[in-house]
């Protein structure tokens, strides 16, 4: 397959909007592109898209390759993943990106296998090797102690998945130079069903997405358990914040797996982080890339204060209900 300069990103629509990381993708794409003179391709799949389409083109990509059809719903994923490996053969890139998110985890890889290729996975950063043009994926290794480059030297195309909130969103462009490209997609009508979504009920009220909070209120073991976390929620309804945790507290059944932050749970970047009874792991401090960070707890050797900019030793629940009470 002859390969032209090209990065192609698949994109992810959910709601009727494109997913953050799909605008994150599109900066640090055109980045990329810059150092090979690659164009920027996005690729959007989904049910009554083209007007999401035509909005996408306020950013700086040279085009949009596109399909609408009512079998494209996001739960589709085997109809997803066959779209995207037409749209990839067809395009021969030389890249693609994709989000790191419960969609792209699932049809990344997928469409890797398709295409008979490997994926660099959960990449928390990207560059271009200077001298061979090739894509270098940044991950952690080593429980995170290290970082690590991977490249893939042979691929044909190299697909990487990016951990969401790692890279800043794109900016829209005044000069709109990119145009949309519809592929057929009657197609489709031949795959068989494999499943059909009935409904979508999310849990709680209020849907957790850290990767976009402006204020996040996150608490560690030291709370010491459901209780804590609770004056620990009431905290952060009163200051407007969202809520995050370590991993431990999620493991324990205190919190909810997407309220995880660190590397493999949200990559944050909060203009406040305020951290109650949260030792400062590096696993756990990969994910929060905060403007400002305060920090509470009780033992004033705890690495968590060597990352803050303003540090209270006390105990995280007795200064949580005083907080309460005032
Ligand atoms: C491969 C790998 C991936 C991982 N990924 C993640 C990840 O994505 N996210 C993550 O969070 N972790 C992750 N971890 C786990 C990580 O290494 C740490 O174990 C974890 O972050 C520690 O959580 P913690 O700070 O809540 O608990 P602890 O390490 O137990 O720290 C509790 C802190 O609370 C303080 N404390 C105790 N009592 C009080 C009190 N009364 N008041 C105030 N402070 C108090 C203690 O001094 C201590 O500093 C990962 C580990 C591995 C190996």
């Amino acid at each position: 397959m002859e390969r032209s300069r090209k990065i192609l990103i698949i994109g992810e629509i959910q709601n009727g909007k494109p997913v953050p990381v799909t605008l994150e993708l599109i900066g640090e794409g055109k980045r990329l592109a810059s150092f090979t003179g690659a164009r920027l391709f996005l690729a959007v799949a989904g049910s009554g898209i083209r007007g999401i389409c035509r909005d996408l083109l306020r950013y700086p990509v040279d085009r949009i390759i596109a399909m609408d059809h009512p079998r494209l719903e996001p739960a589709q994923l085997e109809v997803h993943g066959k779209v995207m490996e037409v749209m990839i053969r067809e395009q021969k890139p030389d890249i693609v990106l994709g989000g790191g998110t419960l969609f792209g985890k699932t049809l990344i890889p997928s469409v890797a296998a398709a295409l008979g290729t490997e994926v660099m996975t959960d990449a928390v950063g990207l560059d271009i090797d200077r001298e061979t043009g090739r894509l270098l994926a940044i991950k952690p290794a080593f429980d995170g102690k290290q970082m690590s480059v991977v490249s893939m030297p042979e691929a044909e195309v190299q697909i990487a998945s990016v951990k969401p909130g790692v890279f800043q969103k794109s900016d829209e462009t005044d000069n709109k130079k990119g145009n949309i490209t519809m592929i057929p997609a009657d197609w489709l009508e031949d795959i068989k069903e494999q499943k059909k979504t009935l409904d979508f009920i999310f849990e709680g009220d209020q849907k957790i997405c850290l990767e976009d909070a402006k204020i996040i209120a996150a608490g560690g073991r030291g709370l010491k358990g459901p209780e804590g976390f609770e004056l620990l929620k009431r905290f952060a309804d009163r200051i407007g914040a969202q809520m995050g945790s370590t991993r431990p507290c999620v493991d324990a059944g205190w919190t909810l797996p997407e309220q995880q932050i660190g590397q493999t749970g949200s990559i944050t970047k909060p203009d406040l982080y305020l951290a109650f009874g949260i030792s400062g792991a590096i696993q756990h401090m990969t994910g929060v890339r905060a403007k400002t960070v305060i920090a509470v707890n009780n033992n004033p050797n705890a690495a968590i204060f060597q990352y803050c900019d303003y540090g209270i030793v006390g105990d995280a629940q007795k200064i949580l209900k005083e907080f309460l009470e005032n």
